[in-house]
């Protein structure tokens, strides 16, 4: 993807070169070039040679939108909160369907194992014989929590409150959760035409799968992103400049079209792969014309958000790594700088789309007012509304962002606008060839999320007051998606912070205790926990979960070479933070009893004097107030010891 980057670090700003080369690529993020921060001044940018890495300064103008980096920064610091409540906490936004089993790659042949077939994507990195069943790129890569598949008309008419019978928990709402279009949003606008419409998808959880390091890469990831970035290329009419490699008619149909892209790919993917055996580094042969600067807006604001998703995906690895020799998880920031912040072009890439899809939620959540998200729970569906309204207001606090209304308009614009949309649901078919379920899960919903941004940027015109009409999934995608940019966002800033107080290193930064907690289930089954865990009315499902865990505990006990050592140290240190929090929680309920007992004595004293004293003249006497009782323990840890509970000694002394 070199020339493409380089087209990508054009589009920076020329106005600032002095500050660009000679600033260290391992310094913070530095964002260079100004502008006037007027949406109307966008022009296409001056073009640097190739390989040139601006260094860039917070104030500059993040190129083709018009907002400065730091109050991208700033305005994250509102939007970030509310959208990550709003997609952990409503059953609404935390639930995704999509069709992520079954599916065949539609680019190469699964049988040359390069695609669709795991073990291509295992084999090819370290050799994982080493490595713990638990932490093999096999197992990272599975998806986790519960699963449901979309039921049929016929279930969804006789049981409208519970069409999915309790099969994603008992606490879901499932109105707020099932799709009702059986047509399957992702074959609307992210897969083309000719898709087998035979699957309907599974509903998977979003919040117990979260994008992070899943040990995926290898030849298979390569030639994912090698994909996406040549196969999407916009048709040579549309390029009358463009490199002379491209495709010389156009096809008829989309499976024509595909046909002759895996030609041609293959063709490119030959000459790619020769080049590299060579050690050849350079232009690919590729027909994206980006690496002759065919710089129109529409086709640099394609390629942005390709390499922007890029680059947030590459951030959340280097964010939550793993450590697959001792199971530690952390901040991986030789990973960020290597993969992200020596290369300013795929921050401002990252930030551009951070922009762009602010732009489309601020657009369209005016209209989400009228929208019903829960048909059957009137209380989520309120409380759905009242956090998608508090994203929406964070988003609207940039109120110049992006312009949408320069794209699609002068020039081969208008003809662009299709091809566009084609694209983006090619896209969307190259991510079936990603070997990983995971990524497979968050990439196809990132691509969604953009068709759905893109959507509400370009089909529907402010002025006419037309209600955007978003499916369920393209809803949960856009704001999922924003949910995913803004943790981006928030964790560029954060890796410059580690950077300037570690250095760039290669050891890993632990998660704060927070984090840990969130992670435990998977790498520490409950039954590790089960003394600090249980709470009240917890015991059944507690013990459901420790069945469920206890095989892959089985896997972690005995590690055979001393893995996960690590692990079960970080869960003795936290162990003994719990028992130390447990005795000062007790140590301040005696000393309040030691403090508050004189005067609680001499109001006791007083009261029940007076009781003789009415009793003894004739009057009523008033009921007793002081009385002996058990000190109430749930108030004193903030939960309720796992001792106290009688039901889960029972689960205790079963294990
Ligand atoms: C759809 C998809 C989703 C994935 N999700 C995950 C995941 O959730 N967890 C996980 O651990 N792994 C995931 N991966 C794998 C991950 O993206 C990398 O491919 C893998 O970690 C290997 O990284 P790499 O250093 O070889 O370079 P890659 O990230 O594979 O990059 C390949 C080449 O693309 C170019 N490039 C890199 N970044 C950019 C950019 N921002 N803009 C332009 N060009 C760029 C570089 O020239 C690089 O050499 C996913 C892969 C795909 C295809």
């Amino acid at each position: 993807a070199a020339p493409a980057e380089a087209a990508a670090a054009s589009s920076e700003p020329s106005s600032s070169s002095s500050s660009s080369s000679s600033s260290s690529s391992l310094s913070p993020v530095r964002l260079s070039g100004s502008r006037s921060g007027n949406c109307s001044a966008l022009t296409p940018s001056a073009v640097v040679p190739n390989g040139v890495s601006r260094q860039i300064t917070p104030h500059a103008i993040v190129s083709d939108a018009c907002v400065s980096y730091d109050s991208l920064e700033k305005l994250n610091q509102n939007v970030k909160p509310a959208v990550d409540d709003l997609t952990h906490t409503t059953d609404y936004f935390s639930y995704y369907r999509l069709g992520l089993f079954g599916r065949t790659c539609p680019f190469w042949n699964d049988d040359s194992g390069l695609c669709g077939n795991i073990a291509c994507a295992v084999s090819t990195i370290e050799d994982e014989a080493d490595i713990p069943l638990v932490w093999r790129a096999e197992e990272l890569s599975k998806l986790e929590g519960p699963k449901a598949e979309h039921p049929g008309r016929k279930a969804q008419k006789e049981r409208p409150q519970r069409p999915l019978q309790g099969s994603l928990g008992e606490n879901v709402g499932e109105s707020c959760v099932v799709d009702y279009d059986d047509e399957g949003d992702d074959r609307d606008y992210c897969v083309p035409d000719d898709e087998s419409a035979s699957a309907k998808g599974d509903y998977v959880s979003l919040v117990a799968n979260p994008e992070r390091f899943t040990g995926y890469g290898g030849k298979s990831a390569q030639m994912v992103w090698d994909a996406i970035y040549r196969h999407n290329c916009f048709k040579k009419s549309s390029f009358p400049h463009s490199a002379g490699l491209g495709m010389s008619s156009v096809a008829r149909g989309p499976a024509e079209q595909d046909f002759r892209a895996v030609l041609q790919s293959a063709e490119r993917q030959q000459v790619l792969d020769q080049q590299r055996s060579q050690g050849i580094e350079g232009p690919v042969p590729s027909s994206t014309g980006l690496e002759y600067e065919d710089e129109c807006l529409e086709k640099r604001v394609f390629f942005r958000v390709v390499s922007g998703m890029h680059a947030s995906i590459n951030t959340h690895i280097c964010w939550d790594y793993l450590n697959k020799m001792t199971g530690e998880r952390g901040r991986n920031i030789s990973c960020y700088v290597e993969r992200v912040q020596s290369h300013p072009e795929r921050i401002a890439n990252l930030y551009f789309n951070y922009a762009l899809v602010t732009r489309a939620v601020a657009k369209i959540g005016p209209h989400l007012q009228a929208y019903t998200f829960c048909t059957g729970d009137r209380d989520q569906d309120a409380a759905t509304k009242a956090k998608v309204a508090a994203v929406v207001d964070a988003s609207l606090k940039q109120p110049e962002i992006f312009d949408e209304s320069l794209m699609f308009k002068n020039g081969e614009g208008p003809s662009l606008k299709q091809e566009f949309k084609d694209n983006f649901r090619n896209i969307s078919r190259i991510m079936d060839c990603t070997s990983c379920d995971k990524c497979r899960l968050w990439g196809k919903l990132q691509v969604a999320g953009y068709g759905a941004a893109l959507k509400v940027l370009f089909e529907f015109d402010n002025g006419s007051g037309e209600i955007p009409l978003l499916k369920r999934t393209e809803l949960v995608a856009l704001f999922n998606l924003y949910a995913r940019l803004s943790n981006s966002v928030d964790a560029v800033t954060q890796f410059r912070d580690l950077i300037e107080t570690h250095g760039v290193t290669d050891k890993l930064i632990p998660v704060e205790e927070e984090k840990l907690k969130e992670d435990e289930p998977k790498a520490l089954p409950d039954r590790v926990k089960l003394p600090h865990a249980v709470g009240q009315g917890q015991s059944k499902q507690h013990s459901e979960a420790v069945a469920e865990n206890s095989d892959e505990w089985d896997g972690l006990k005995e590690p055979s070479s001393g893995d996960g050592n690590l692990t079960r140290l970080q869960q003795a240190a936290k162990d003994s933070a719990d028992e130390l929090k447990n005795v000062i929680a007790v140590f301040k309920y005696v000393m309040g009893g030691f403090i508050g007992f004189p005067r609680w004595l001499w109001h006791a004293s007083l009261y029940e004097m007076d009781r003789a004293w009415r009793w003894y003249i004739g009057l009523y006497v008033p009921p007793r107030e002081s009385y002996v009782e058990w000190p109430d323990l749930e108030a004193i840890f903030g939960h309720k010891p796992a001792s106290a509970n009688t039901e889960d000694q029972a689960v205790e002394r079963e294990l």
